[in-house]
């Protein structure tokens, strides 16, 4: 599996996949793109991130494998990246798209620019203590289309309560909080397991390759 290695927290994100039990490389090359079977886009700065695709060549070929169903779990910046709608972007901001859903960016960023919170998520903390997720100058989202499943919402009744920030969209994933801060990698072996669902679908459908 590979991590978009552009910019942002990088090196958590590989120690959390091989945690996982996945093999985890960085990508910052379209023939590195090419060799994966799933990819992580860390957070960071989206606008940033959305130029360096471009200088890098990625942009393109990273949205081709997205059409052609390659999983993806972004995080924050990241999903910023995967949502076909942004708000509050800058007036030349475009993303990689596909998952329909409108993400408004720094949302909680008004009322404080990063806080640690329990999360109401039961798909992703699996049965076990509720996920306790960090958010730094994060999006939320606010409008999903049909195809799309909320796993996780912020808990507590304030004005950041019951906020949408993990979604799931056919090999798509996405979370407005950053997991591989903090140790839990229950959202980094959900997506392995995504990852090896649709690789094993692959393999069913093509048994010659
Ligand atoms: N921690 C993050 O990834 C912050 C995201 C950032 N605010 C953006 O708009 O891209």
């Amino acid at each position: 599996m590979g991590v978009l290695a552009l910019q942002g927290d990088v090196r958590e994100h590989l120690a959390a996949l091989t945690a996982s039990g996945a093999t985890a490389m960085t990508v910052r090359r379209p023939a590195e793109l090419a060799a994966v079977d799933g990819l992580v886009l860390p957070g960071g700065e989206s606008t940033t991130i959305d130029k360096l695709l471009r200088t890098f060549d990625l942009f393109e070929p990273l949205r081709e494998r997205i059409a052609a169903g390659l999983p993806v779990y972004g995080s924050c910046a990241g999903m910023i990246l995967l949502a076909d709608r942004v708000l509050d972007g800058t007036r030349d901001q475009r993303t990689l798209g596909g998952i329909d859903m409108t993400v408004r960016r720094n949302a909680f960023g008004r009322q404080v620019d990063s806080f640690e919170g329990p999360l109401d998520a039961p798909d992703l903390a699996g049965g076990g203590a509720p996920l306790r997720a960090v958010f730094i100058r994060a999006p939320w989202v606010e409008d999903t289309g049909p195809g799309v499943r909320v796993l996780a919402r912020t808990g507590g009744g304030s004005a950041g309560g019951g906020k949408i920030v993990a979604v799931r969209h056919g090999s798509l994933l996405a979370t407005a909080f950053h997991p591989e801060i903090g140790g839990d990698t229950r959202v980094h072996r959900f997506f392995v397991a995504m990852v090896r669902e649709n690789r094993d679908a692959a393999r069913t459908h093509h048994p010659s390759s």
